[in-house]
C-alpha cells in the first residue's frame, strides 16, 4: 500500500524507497508546511499519461492546489521509461493512444495489481468502435416512471458506398441520417461528422462508418459527466430539428462542425423550458449505475437528447472516455473526492 501516512516525517527507514516520487512528495510537503498548513497525513500519489492537450485542460492550477491540500500528488508518467520503475503509485490516470501503451498498461495491471488503474485499456477500446459503443445502453433498455433511455436506430457499413441506398432501404431507416466513422479514436478525423437527407447523397459517403437516425431534439443536448459515483450534468447546443418540409426541399450532404463541443454551454440561455429541462435525476442515477458496471469504467461522459415533443423519451448518442472534465462545474472538488475516496478505499482495504 502506498498511502504513505508517515512519509513526509519519516527519513530511516526504507532509504531505497527514496525515489523521485518521494523526493516530490517531501518536496511539495515541505511547501505545504511552509506556507502554514499541516503536512497531509497520507498522499495519495497519482500517475498521469495524458496528451499535452489534455494536461492543459484537465490538470488546471486550481484543481492542483486543491489536490495538494487534500493530499493528493499528481506525477507525470514518462512514456519512454518502463512504468513499473516509476511511482510508486496508488491510481494510474490515463488517455493515451495506441496499441503499444495498451500493452504496457495491461502489462503494469498484471504486476501491480494494487494500483488502481483509471480505467483498464480493453473498456476503453470498446468504446473506440462505434458499432459497439452504444450497446450496452439498448442492452440495458432503461424504462420506468421516469422515462425511457435508447439509441437511435444505426447501420454499419463497412464499405462499398456504392451499396448505402440498398442497405439502408433493406434496414427500413429514416433519413435524415447521421454518419460518422466508425472508429472514435479521438482523431480529427473520427469527429468529422455529416447529416444526409437523401438517398442519393449516401453514395458520396466514405465507409467505414455508422448511419444513424437523426433524431429530432430541439437542438440542445445534455451531457452527462461521470466520475464514479458522482453526476453533473450541463447543456449544450445541438443540431437543430430537421422539419418535413426541410427534409423534401433539401437535397446533399451538410458536414456539421462539432456543434455540442463549442465553449459555448446553453446552461443560461433561453430556452423553451420543455426542451431545457433537464432528464430526471433518478433516470439518470439508474442509467450511470448501469453503465458503469457494463461498460466497466469509472470516468466516461453521454451525449443525451430528448425525442422532440416527448418529455421523457432519451437517446444515448455518444460515450467518451475521460471526457473534457475541466468544463465540468465543480469538477476540482468532485474529482478530488474521487481520488481520495479511491486511495482512502486501499487503505481501509489493506488495514482492515
Ligand atoms: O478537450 P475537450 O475539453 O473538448 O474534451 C473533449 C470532449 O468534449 P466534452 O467534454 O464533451 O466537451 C469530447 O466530447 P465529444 O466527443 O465532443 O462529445 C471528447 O470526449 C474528446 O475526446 P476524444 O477526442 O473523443 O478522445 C475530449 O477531448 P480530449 O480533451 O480528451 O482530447
Ligand atoms: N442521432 C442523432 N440525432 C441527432 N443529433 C445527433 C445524433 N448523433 C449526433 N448528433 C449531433 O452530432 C453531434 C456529434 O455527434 P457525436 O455522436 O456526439 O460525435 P462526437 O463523438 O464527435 O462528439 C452531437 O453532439 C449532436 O449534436
Ligand atoms: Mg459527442
Ligand atoms: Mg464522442
Amino acid at each position: 500500500m502506498r498511502l504513505r501516512e508517515e512519509l513526509p516525517c519519516r527519513n530511516g527507514d526504507g532509504g531505497d524507497e527514496k525515489d523521485e516520487v518521494v523526493d516530490e512528495i517531501q518536496n511539495q510537503c515541505s511547501q505545504v508546511l511552509n506556507s502554514g498548513f499541516s503536512c497531509p497525513k497520507k498522499v495519495v500519489v497519482v500517475g498521469y499519461a495524458l496528451t499535452s492537450k489534455k494536461i492543459k485542460s484537465f490538470l488546471q492550477p486550481k484543481f492542483q492546489g486543491l489536490a495538494r491540500n487534500k493530499g493528493i500528488l499528481f506525477v507525470a508518467i514518462d512514456d519512454n521509461r518502463p512504468l513499473s520503475d516509476q511511482g510508486p503509485f496508488d491510481i494510474v490516470l490515463h488517455k493515451l493512444s495506441g496499441r503499444e501503451w495498451r500493452q504496457v498498461l495491461e502489462d503494469y495491471r498484471q504486476s501491480h495489481p494494487e494500483v488502481i488503474v483509471l480505467d483498464p485499456p480493453d473498456a476503453i477500446q470498446h468504446l473506440r468502435n462505434r458499432q459497439y459503443m452504444l450497446q450496452a445502453v439498448a442492452d440495458l433498455n432503461l424504462s420506468d416512471s421516469y422515462g425511457k433511455v435508447g439509441v437511435p436506430r444505426q447501420l454499419v457499413i463497412k464499405r462499398d458506398a456504392s451499396s448505402i441506398p440498398e442497405l439502408v432501404n433493406r434496414a427500413g431507416l429514416t433519413l435524415p441520417l447521421v454518419a460518422k466513422p466508425l472508429v472514435a479514436d479521438g482523431s480529427a478525423k473520427s469527429h468529422e461528422l455529416s447529416l444526409a437527407y437523401d438517398q442519393y447523397s449516401l453514395q458520396k459517403l466514405e465507409p467505414p462508418l455508422v448511419l444513424q437516425e437523426f433524431v429530432n431534439h430541439g437542438g440542445v443536448l445534455f451531457k452527462v459527466y461521470i466520475v464514479g459515483d458522482a453526476i453533473k450534468v450541463v447543456r449544450r447546443f445541438s443540431l437543430p430539428d430537421v422539419s418535413k418540409w426541410e427534409l423534401s426541399e433539401d437535397a446533399g450532404l451538410y458536414h456539421f462542425p462539432r456543434v455540442s463541443c463549442a465553449a459555448a454551454s446553453a446552461d443560461d440561455a433561453d430556452l423553451d423550458p420543455n426542451v431545457a429541462e433537464l432528464p430526471p435525476r433518478p433516470l439518470l442515477e439508474k442509467l450511470a449505475k448501469e453503465l458503469r458496471w457494463r461498460l466497466g469504467l469509472r470516468l466516461f461522459n453521454l451525449d443525451i437528447i430528448r425525442e422532440c415533443g416527448t418529455r421523457d423519451h432519451f437517446y444515448v448518442i455518444d460515450i467518451n472516455y475521460f471526457p473534457g472534465y475541466g468544463k465540468m462545474p465543480e469538477y476540482e472538488h468532485i474529482f478530488t473526492d474521487f481520488l481520495l475516496s479511491l486511495g482512502h478505499g486501499k487503505y481501509k482495504k489493506k488495514s482492515g
